[in-house]
């Protein structure tokens, strides 16, 4: 790591589709961002993986890839996927998943904000109360499947869901500081465990561990939900959600329907978060639909770059990144609420337009902050 030279190395990897332009803007952002202010310059490097790189070069992750996520302060990750490009059984070239294992990052935090002035998605006016983060296990259940599932003659397919008792409560735990966190903040906190205790062993299993974890976490309120029951609530009331932790494919399906709460994956950051390493990035693909049209909304990845500079603050003692992060956020709500809505949100500014509306609101979003 590289406190010692006052510098944070962060890994860039772009990635496919509209992660190449989300990027693009967002390394935009945040060299204006530190160019007004003061503490640790970031070194950004970028490199290659993906599916587009698989196809040109063999290799979806190179070694030289991995190795400089191992050694970079941070991940700076865009999008990664391409549906025509799979492996012979059919599923994706997916680098993100290696890459979430390689470096434990068994915690992907998930928060979803409403951004006042926006266009309403649900016409309850406590859409602007909807602030919750789900915390979703990354390192096995349901996605311990991959790369060993089975298909037996050509009549069945197995894949495999495992919950060990270390993976359950380590993300366990981590969900019940982040509330600590919150709780700072909002004077209460409650940690939801999201599962199918009703009828998976597995699942009741992942109960039991959270149970235990709670109790270690005495001041922070804690219940449960089954995963179809979170479903409904997330679209019937989404504004009394905290803190929820859940298996890794649940919380993969749940994080899209939360991010359609306000707005759309373009409103969606996200960190994958290990006790070592951290990779930050947009929790949407890499839209095909889209991709090369100047329409992606950029918001996801600026906040998740804001996330980025909030851990490096306070892995590295370096409040000047928090208020870099502060920043972010602010000139981001300026943007969008003085008109600059995005094309997936109903309005007409695309990337560019949204990144330089965010930008321009630098000034006015530093004397908000400051
Ligand atoms: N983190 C990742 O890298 C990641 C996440 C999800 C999907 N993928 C991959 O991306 C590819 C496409 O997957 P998908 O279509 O299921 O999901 P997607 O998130 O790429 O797109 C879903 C829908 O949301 C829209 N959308 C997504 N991000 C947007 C943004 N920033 N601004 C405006 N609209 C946005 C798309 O246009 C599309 O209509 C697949 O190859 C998939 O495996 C990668
Ligand atoms: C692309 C895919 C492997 C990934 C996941 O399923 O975790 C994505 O959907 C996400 O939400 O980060
Ligand atoms: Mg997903």
């Amino acid at each position: 790591m590289t406190v010692s030279s006052n510098k944070l190395d962060i890994a860039v990897l772009p990635g496919d589709g509209i992660g190449r332009e989300v990027m693009a803007a967002c390394l935009e952002l945040l060299a204006a961002v530190e160019a007004k202010t003061a503490g640790a310059p970031l070194r950004m490097n970028t490199w290659q993986a993906g599916a587009q790189f698989y196809a040109e070069s063999g290799e979806a992750l190179p070694n030289a890839t991995l190795d400089a996520c191992r050694r970079a302060d941070a991940v700076l990750f865009g999008a990664m996927g391409w549906p025509d490009i799979r492996h012979a059984d059919g599923t994706e070239i997916i680098p993100q998943l290696d890459l979430r294992m390689a470096l434990d990052l068994y915690a992907g935090v998930r928060p979803i904000r409403w951004f006042p002035g926006l266009p309403r998605i649900l016409s309850d006016e406590r859409v602007d109360d909807i602030d919750f983060v789900l915390v979703r296990e990354q390192t096995e259940g349901l996605f311990h499947a991959r790369g060993r599932g089975k298909v037996v003659g050509d009549d069945e397919a197995y894949d495999t869901m495992c919950i060990t008792r270390n993976g359950t409560a380590r993300v366990s735990d981590f969900a019940f500081r982040l509330a600590q966190r919150r709780q700072s903040r909002r004077g209460q906190a409650r940690v939801t465990c999201v599962d199918k205790a009703n009828v998976f062993t597995s699942m009741a299993f992942f109960r039991k561990i959270f149970d235990e974890v709670a109790a270690t976490h005495p001041t922070i309120g804690a219940d449960h939900a089954y995963v179809d029951a979170m479903a409904l609530v997330m679209v019937k009331k989404p504004w009394t959600l905290d803190v929820m932790v859940t298996e890794n494919m649940f919380g993969d399906i749940l994080s899209d329907l939360a991010a359609g709460l306000v707005g759309g994956m373009g409103m969606a950051p996200s960190a994958d978060v290990g006790d070592k390493h951290a990779l930050f990035q947009p929790a949407h693909g890499t839209a095909p639909d889209i991709a090369g049209q100047g329409k992606a909304n950029p918001c996801a990845m600026f906040l998740s770059a804001a996330m980025m500079l909030d851990w490096l603050a306070e892995k590295h003692s370096e409040p000047q990144l928090e208020v870099r992060a502060r920043l972010i956020e602010a000139s981001v709500q300026m943007a969008l609420s003085s008109g600059a809505v995005p094309i997936e949100l109903g309005g007409t500014a695309g990337c560019a337009a949204v990144t330089r509306e965010t930008i321009a609101a630098l000034p006015q979003a530093m004397k908000a902050v400051a």
